[in-house]
C-alpha cells in the first residue's frame, strides 16, 4: 500500500500541515489538510475517509472536500465518499459540524446523490476495500478515538496508525493479538517530556511516554512519528533520539510517499 503524507503536524502554521494521510490515492486517514494538498482531480479520486477522532485538526477538510466535489455528484454518477469511524466520532461530526449551521449537511445533498455518507465501524471488525482491510481499535484521546490497522495479502503487508493518543494499554494488546506480526506503526509524539502534565491532560505522548508505550508491545515494528507540536519540534526530535535508542524509527514529513 502506498501512503502519501499530506500533513503530519500537531500545529497549524506555515509549512506545517495538519494530519492527513492518503492511501492508494483513494483513501484518507484523517482529513486535516486535504484540500490545500491535493488538486481537484486527486480529490475526486477519494472514496473513503477513516476518521480517528472528531477534533478539528483531523476532520476540518471533510467540509471543503465535500464542497469541492459536488460537481461530481450532480448526475448521481458515483457512490458517496464514506466517512468511517467509531459511532461516537461520526455522531460528533453529524451533530457539531455537518449540521446545516456550521456547514451544510453533505450527507443529504445533493438529495438524489449525496456527497458523503456515514459508515460506523465496530472495533476490530475490518472494512474491506478491494484487497485492503482496515479495522479500528480504540485509543486514549478526545471523548472517543481509535487508531486503524491496514493490511493486505493476509497481513503480509501491514500498517497500524494510532492517531492521537495518550498512554493506553488496550491498543497495544490488540496489536500483539493481531493474526500477523505488526511491521509498521505510525504514532505520535506531541510534546517534549518536560510537558508531560499537559500531554497527559490533553491525552498525548511525549518521547518519554512514547518509549513506555512501545515497551508494552511485544512486536517490534518500524516506527513513523507524527504530530509534533511545531514550537517544540527541535526539543522533541532530540528527546526521541535518546528515548527511542534501539528502535528503528523516523519522523514523517509532508510529501513523504512510503510503500508499506
Ligand atoms: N487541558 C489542556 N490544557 C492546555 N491545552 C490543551 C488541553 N487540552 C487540549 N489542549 C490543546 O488543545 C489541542 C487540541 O488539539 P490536539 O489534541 O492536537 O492538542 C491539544 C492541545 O494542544
Amino acid at each position: 500500500m502506498k501512503l502519501r503524507v499530506l500533513g503530519c503536524s500537531g500545529s497549524d502554521l506555515p509549512g506545517h500541515n495538519l494530519t492527513s494521510f492518503c492511501v492508494n490515492d483513494t483513501i484518507l486517514l484523517d482529513a486535516g489538510s486535504v484540500t490545500s494538498s491535493l488538486d481537484l482531480a486527486a480529490q475526486a479520486r477519494l472514496e473513503h475517509i477513516f476518521v480517528s477522532h472528531s477534533h478539528l485538526d483531523h476532520i476540518k477538510d471533510i467540509l471543503f472536500l465535500a464542497d469541492n466535489l459536488i460537481e461530481f455528484f450532480v448526475a448521481g454518477s458515483r457512490a458517496p465518499v464514506a466517512i468511517h469511524g467509531l459511532p461516537e466520532v461520526l455522531d460528533a461530526i453529524s451533530t457539531h459540524l455537518l449540521n446545516d449551521t456550521i456547514w451544510p449537511d453533505f450527507t443529504v445533498i445533493p438529495t438524489d446523490s449525496p456527497v458523503l455518507t456515514y459508515a460506523p465501524m465496530t472495533p476490530g471488525v475490518p472494512v474491506v476495500i478491494g484487497d485492503l482491510s482496515v479495522a479500528a481499535y480504540p485509543v486514549n484521546h478526545a471523548k472517543a478515538a481509535s487508531g486503524f490497522v491496514l493490511w493486505q495479502d493476509g497481513g503480509a503487508r501491514n500498517l497500524a496508525y494510532t492517531g492521537d493518543t495518550g498512554p493506553c494499554d488496550d491498543f497495544w494488546k490488540a496489536m500483539d493479538a493481531l493474526p500477523f506480526a505488526l511491521k509498521n506503526l505510525i504514532t505520535e509524539a506531541s510534546f517534549p517530556s518536560s510537558m508531560e502534565a499537559l500531554a497527559m491532560a490533553s491525552k498525548h505522548l511525549t518521547p518519554k511516554l512514547l518509549r513506555a508505550e512501545l515497551d508494552k508491545l511485544r512486536a517490534r515494528p518500524d516506527i513513523f512519528i507524527y504530530h509534533l507540536k511545531a514550537p517544540f519540534a527541535a526539543v522533541i526530535v532530540d528527546e526521541l533520539a535518546r528515548e527511542l535508542a534501539g528502535y528503528h524509527y523516523r519522523l514523517l514529513r509532508e510529501h513523504d510517499c512510503i510503500d508499506f
